[in-house]
């Protein structure tokens, strides 16, 4: 397939539970080889999206094409062209990891042998060969994510679909995630995912679109989204009652204050600033709370998160959204 040939395109998708509209109209057009993040809060819709992609769920209107073929008049083609990997583990916990891939690969029109070999490839490829033998249940989290993510890849689909595939995982094994899903992509593959992770997105995404209850509030390139939002800045002071004059100093210097509840009267406080001024720019800062004797514990500049990105974009904050 030719990169940069469209795989998969949405027309005004949307999907209804009863009078909650849950999807209101998603346009998308993904290009071959790319990868591309729906980016948002807890029920925002990206799962409810995915499904539907996938051919797990029925639009109330709209449509969806992968290769051209419509999910639902035809989505026995499409099934056969596409991964999908949800957020609940999919491998049987009982069986061990050679066992879940066999089966899959089996299922999928391999041989016995063919698909012994091919579960034997896969798990050295994921480096799984050392817990091939086990029952998945003695698998930490990481592994076992990382086996349902291998089983989506068992017959190569052009278009893998993620829903969260790194929620609940360390950022060892996020990292290693984000390597294979990479490897799928340079071998071909589109990806689609999912996330609640505005780093993730910049880190593994082409494009984004980002919802909020079920409507697009942004869309494009991670790098254009996080430049619309700016960057942050964080100072953390011993005295908490010392807020406004912070805030006074950081805004003479370009800060703009963005809502830092007050947590704990006796603890240092930590103020956060919308900012876009050079590192450099954050000692004239120090020196100037320090003339007026506000001890700084820290300062530091941060890159936008998904909470910035989503208060920039729809001027209330992110709900339900782990810290
Ligand atoms: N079967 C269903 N019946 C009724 N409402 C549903 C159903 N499935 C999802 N919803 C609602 O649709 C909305 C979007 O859910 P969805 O799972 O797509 O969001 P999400 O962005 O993937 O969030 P999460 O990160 O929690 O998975 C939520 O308000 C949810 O309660």
């Amino acid at each position: 397939m030719e990169v940069g040939m469209t795989v998969l395109e949405t027309e005004a998708l949307t999907r209804r539970y009863g009078s909650h509209l849950v999807l209101d109209g998603l346009n998308l057009e993904v290009p071959a080889g790319r990868v591309h993040a729906l980016l948002g809060p807890n029920g925002s819709g990206k799962t409810t999206t995915v499904r539907m992609l996938a051919t797990l769920l029925r639009p109330t209107s709209g449509s969806a094409r992968i290769l051209g073929h419509d999910t639902v008049r035809e989505a026995a083609h499409v099934k056969r062209n596409i991964g999908f990997v949800g957020q609940y583990h999919a491998v049987d916990p009982r069986l061990t990891g050679t066992q879940n891939l066999t089966m899959v690969a089996r299922l999928n029109g391999y041989s016995a042998r063919g698909a012994r070999r091919h579960a034997d490839d896969l798990l050295e490829r994921f480096d799984l060969t050392d817990a091939a033998a086990r029952q998945v249940h003695t698998y930490s989290g990481g592994m076992r994510r990382r086996l349902d993510i291998v089983a989506g890849m068992v017959v190569r689909p052009a278009v893998l679909f993620l829903d969260e595939p790194t929620t609940g995982l360390d950022p060892h094994s996020r990292n290693e995630i984000y390597r294979y899903v990479r490897s799928f992509v340079e071998e071909g593959t589109t990806v689609v995912l999912t996330t609640q992770y505005l780093d993730e997105a910049e880190r593994l995404a082409d494009t984004v679109t980002i919802l909020d209850a079920g409507r697009v509030v942004a869309t494009g390139t991670p790098d254009a989204i996080a430049r619309t939002v700016g960057s942050g800045l964080d100072v953390v002071v011993l005295d908490p009652h010392r807020r406004g004059d912070v805030a006074a100093i950081v805004e003479r210097f370009g800060g703009r204050p963005v809502d830092s509840p007050a947590r704990d009267e006796n603890a240092p406080l930590r103020l956060t600033f919308g900012f876009d001024g050079e590192p450099a720019t954050l000692l004239p800062i120090l020196r100037a709370l320090d003339a007026e004797g506000i001890a700084v514990q820290d300062i530091g500049r941060r890159r936008a998160t998904l909470d910035d990105a989503f208060l920039a974009l729809t001027g209330r904050p992110t709900e339900g959204i782990p810290a």
